[in-house]
């Protein structure tokens, strides 16, 4: 869990600029475990009070035990009692923008359907979604 103090700071409680954010995502690239697919993801989430959550992919030899980048950030989150997203990083190296995978999609809609999705590639340039452009017609409690 990380808390950024900085000039953006509103009321009481710590905001991250964008800027900021996208560095905590690229920084976790270092953290990846990633010996069968050499495929490095970071992520970094922020919560409605400005808390963030960190993320790497974490592979395994049974491979369908592998979690995501962004599964990490937000299990992690939710695990310590926060639930309410505002946005999140995901960094990759690739010239691509590195998209969450269909099942982080999922557990994002969980939690959060109008949260904002930062993609971003090895050269940090960013692009921006929203999960409901992501994942349109998302299965959700609503329909329980
Ligand atoms: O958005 C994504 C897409 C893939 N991966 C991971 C899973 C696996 O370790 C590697 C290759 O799929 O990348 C993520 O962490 N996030
Ligand atoms: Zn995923």
């Amino acid at each position: 869990m990380l808390q950024f103090s900085s000039e953006t700071s509103r009321k009481e409680t710590c905001f991250v600029t964008r800027d900021e954010l996208c560095r905590a995502a690229a920084a976790m690239l270092d953290r990846a475990y990633i010996p069968y697919s050499h495929f490095p993801v970071g992520a970094a989430l922020e919560c409605a009070d400005g808390t963030v959550f960190t993320g790497c992919n974490i592979e395994n030899a049974a491979y369908g035990c592998t979690i995501c980048a962004e599964r990490t950030a937000i299990f992690k989150a939710v695990s310590e009692g926060h639930r309410d997203f505002v946005r999140i990083v995901i960094a990759g190296k690739s010239e691509d923008y590195c998209v969450p995978c269909g099942s982080c999609r999922q557990v994002m809609m969980e939690f959060a359907p109008e949260m904002e999705v930062i993609c971003l590639n090895g050269q940090g340039q960013a692009r921006s979604f929203r999960l409901r452009e992501l994942l349109p017609y998302g299965f959700d409690q609503s329909w329980l």
